[in-house]
């Protein structure tokens, strides 16, 4: 009888102690900010120029919504309404996601969103991030960006949108917080055109370009 996904993920990566991946040094950037700041965008850009591997904890849940699974339901109501999914639920597709890339440096990109996430992440995988890429944007850039991104997306409505804005501030902004107490933020101004944050994202990632694929 086929193993569970999960069963085959425990016994292929976990050590005798229950360390996720103990084998393996991941190289972990979490790029954070408001809904439209940019994240996904940039993130794309530092995949060309410094060979990280990007992974966007949204686009992992909107595949796992067309993947038709048993928590596809759940994860769309989720999102329309800007909420947070179960921190169980996106962690394990983080997981699977690190673990088939072949790669081990990444681009966790909308995750942490909350202080569960955080500290579940930090428990189940016993990684620390090398640092946070904090993409900093007024509301008003983000609104006016989201309302015309026309990627058919179901919480790009100006509803979705300003419930997204209040969950950023009261649960994302205190994990950005916490890595700023660690001195671990980089923050950009988001605000400027494409190239010019790119400019400002290239200099924070120069100590990684001599090993860019
Ligand atoms: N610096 C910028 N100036 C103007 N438009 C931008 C800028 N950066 C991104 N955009 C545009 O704004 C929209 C949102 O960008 P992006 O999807 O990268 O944001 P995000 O932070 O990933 O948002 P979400 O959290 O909703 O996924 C896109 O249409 C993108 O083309
Ligand atoms: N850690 C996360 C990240 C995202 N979500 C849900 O997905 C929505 C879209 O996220 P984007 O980063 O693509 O904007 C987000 O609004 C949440 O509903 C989540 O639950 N947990
Ligand atoms: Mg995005």
């Amino acid at each position: 009888m086929m193993r569970s996904l999960e069963n085959q993920l425990t016994t292929m990566f976990y050590d005798v102690n229950g360390n996720f991946a103990a084998d393996k040094k991941f190289v972990v950037v979490f790029v954070l900010g408001g809904p439209g700041s940019g994240k996904g965008t940039q993130c794309a850009n530092i995949v060309q120029h410094f060979g990280f591997t990007h992974l966007s904890a949204g686009d992992l849940l909107r595949a796992e919504i067309k993947s038709g699974s048993e928590n596809g339901t759940m994860i769309q109501n989720m999102i329309k309404e800007g909420k947070i999914v179960p921190s169980e639920v996106t962690i394990k597709l983080l997981q699977q996601a690190m673990l088939e890339s072949g790669n081990d440096k990444f681009l966790i990109d909308g995750f942490p969103r909350n202080e569960e996430n955080r500290a579940a992440f930090e428990h189940v995988t016993k990684i620390e991030p090398e640092f946070v890429l904090f993409f900093d944007c007024s509301e008003e850039e983000m609104e006016q960006r989201l309302l015309s991104r026309n990627q058919g997306r179901v919480d790009d409505n100006i509803e979705t949108i300003r419930k997204r804005f209040r969950v950023f501030v009261e649960s994302s902004i205190p994990v950005i917080e916490y890595y700023k107490a660690k001195g671990k933020v980089s923050k950009i101004d988001a605000g400027k055109s494409v190239d010019e944050v790119f400019e400002d994202v290239k200099a924070i990632f120069s100590p990684y370009s001599a090993q860019a694929a």
